[in-house]
């Protein structure tokens, strides 16, 4: 029972270790895809912010171009109307302006006097495009603007304007222009930037000597991440209670004798009783039976004529029988070894009578322990014979290796006679409930007298199972049954009982509970 709660505690716990872990995968994923999100983001804003300067000043070119192309170029009416115009309707330009090399002549405000030194510029290109990055316009001097020359014209921006792109889903953002020596020229900002963590991406203009810088705090992809979190969250709710299903079905299953019984096989979990068979002239323990058993810790409980039908069903018998016979001679090897005389008598199913299988197996059993053939008994019921020309060429193989065959369960079955005629046995066990039948009245011991006469006839030896009185025991004797187990001998035994009641008796210390327990060929003991 421990253990299948431990089964059960290890279950529930590696379920709760999968559902975490779902929630994990799912806040891992959706935090993965929203700083992804966040880097695409500031990619497409710095792109964009540089696009957009790119376009405005190729725009600014364009005019002056035009203005170039135009005359009177000589601050009069017409060109000051012109140079007006030109900022009028140009979405990009705040102002327009005529100069002669770095003086500035007039503008679209009216003729400057005396005309303004413009100073040299920060950047100019082989095309003579020139730009001032930080100027103070005449009209509005607080208000600093970029200047573009080229030829005999300028023009007046606002950098501001490259920072006015397409707001994003980030929450906090930041998006600056610099002049290529690093001077800030326009900044704009959305949201609190003030972490001090940031993913940040610069994006260059080809042609002039800018570039945009954005950046973001790390924070922001947690806004992002509930996004995700939408959606991934009730999915892996969904296969967080599939998993809980299956654990509960799971558990449910191990429940199922079918599946204890598998995995106490596997985990090679079977327990054995050793009942002693004693002569019943002298109630010597000359031998006993190997009987399985549930483990214990292992609730509830399933009895042997439970669980080695269910094994023979779910075709794992053999596995048991391999099970018994290794830990039976682990468990008396030693003793056995040093008890010649002594054997034990394994219980054989159905299949391990359909292949010679079995014969390795014990003759391995008996090398291994140093142990005569002899000392290892087996016991076949007449369930054994579903095959029975392998059963009876198994058999004879067994026999000839020095085993010897007894048959389980005589008489129960349908075909008790027939079978006697065509193996060759070694002994016949008498069924307890034809031994039952003895306390009886004497017209119903007719079949176990037919029973012990069939026996003799055939020259087998008889052990009768299942002697639960003395007058039972008187019967059987007074019959020539030679051999008997049953409770008025003794219960079967944990290995440790079975060794230590035989060997107190062995130095005559028998106590009570070992009344009826003496050696074989050894002298009687008793209370
Ligand atoms: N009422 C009563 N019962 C007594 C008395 N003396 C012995 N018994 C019980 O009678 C059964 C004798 O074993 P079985 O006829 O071979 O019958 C066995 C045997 O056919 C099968 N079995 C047990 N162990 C194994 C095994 O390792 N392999 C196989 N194939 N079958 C096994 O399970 C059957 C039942 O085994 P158990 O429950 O251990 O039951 C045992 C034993 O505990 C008694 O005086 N009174």
């Amino acid at each position: 029972m421990k253990r299948q709660r431990l089964r059960q505690l290890k279950t529930w716990l590696i379920v709760l270790a999968g559902v975490a872990a779902l929630y994990g995968i799912a806040l891992l994923v959706a935090g993965y895809l929203a700083r992804q999100d966040q880097l695409h983001a500031i990619e497409r804003i710095a792109s964009e912010a540089i696009d957009r300067t790119d376009t405005v000043l190729n725009e600014a070119g364009d005019v002056l171009h035009e203005l170039h192309e135009q005359e009177p170029k000589d601050c009069g009416p017409e060109h000051i109307a012109r140079l007006r115009e030109v900022a009028f309707e140009s979405a990009f330009l705040r102002e327009a302006g005529f100069v002669a090399g770095n003086w500035l002549l007039c503008t679209s405000f009216g003729v400057v006097g005396p005309p303004l030194w413009s100073g040299a510029p920060d950047w100019d290109d082989s095309e003579g495009f020139r730009i001032w990055f930080s100027i103070k316009p005449l009209a509005s001097p607080r208000a600093r603007s970029m200047v573009v020359q080229w030829a005999d014209h300028n023009v007046l921006l606002d950098p501001r304007q490259f920072v006015d792109v397409r707001s994003s889903e980030l929450p906090a953002v930041r998006i600056s222009i610099l002049s290529d020596q690093g001077r800030l020229l326009a900044d704009i900002q959305r949201g609190t930037v003030n972490a001090t963590d940031f993913v940040e991406t610069e994006h260059a203009s080809e042609r002039f000597p800018v570039r945009a810088r954005v950046s973001s705090p790390k924070w922001a992809a947690d806004a992002l991440a509930d996004r995700y979190l939408k959606t991934q969250l009730p999915v892996a709710g969904l296969l967080a209670l599939v998993l809980v299903f299956i654990a509960a079905r799971r558990i449910k299953d191990e429940r199922k004798p079918e599946h204890r019984l598998t995995r106490l096989l596997k985990d090679g979990r079977i327990d054995l009783a050793y009942q002693p068979i004693v002569r019943l002239a002298d109630r010597s323990w000359v031998g006993c039976e190997v009987l399985a058993r549930w483990p214990e810790d292992d609730t509830p409980t399933l009895r042997p004529d439970e669980f080695v039908p269910l094994a023979e069903r779910l075709g794992v018998v053999q596995r048991l029988t391999d099970l018994v016979v290794e830990r039976s001679l682990r468990e008396l090897g030693s003793f056995l070894h040093r008890r010649p005389e002594f054997y034990i008598a394994l219980n054989l199913a159905a299949e391990d009578l359909t292949a010679p299988r079995i014969l390795p197996i014990l003759r391995e059993g008996a090398r291994t322990h140093d142990l005569q053939p002899a000392q290892l008994r087996v016991e076949a019921t007449e369930r054994s014979f579903i095959t029975p020309q392998a059963a009876i060429e198994v058999i004879r193989r067994l026999r000839e290796a020095g085993h010897m065959v007894a048959l389980d369960d005589f008489g129960t079955g349908y075909s008790s006679l027939g079978l006697l005629q065509e193996v060759t046995l070694d002994a016949l066990k008498i069924d307890r409930m034809f031994v039952m039948t003895i306390d009886s009245p004497e017209s119903d011991r007719g079949v176990i007298s037919h029973i012990i006469d069939m026996a003799h006839s055939l020259s087998l030896a008889t052990v009768a199972e299942g002697i639960e009185t003395e007058v039972q025991c008187d019967y059987l004797q007074g019959r020539g049954v030679e051999y008997g187990q049953g409770y008025l001998f003794s219960r079967p035994l944990s290995a440790d009982d079975l060794i230590h009641k035989f060997e107190l008796a062995e130095r005559g210390l028998s106590a009570d509970r070992v009344a009826t327990c003496r050696i074989a060929g050894a002298p009687t003991h008793k209370n």
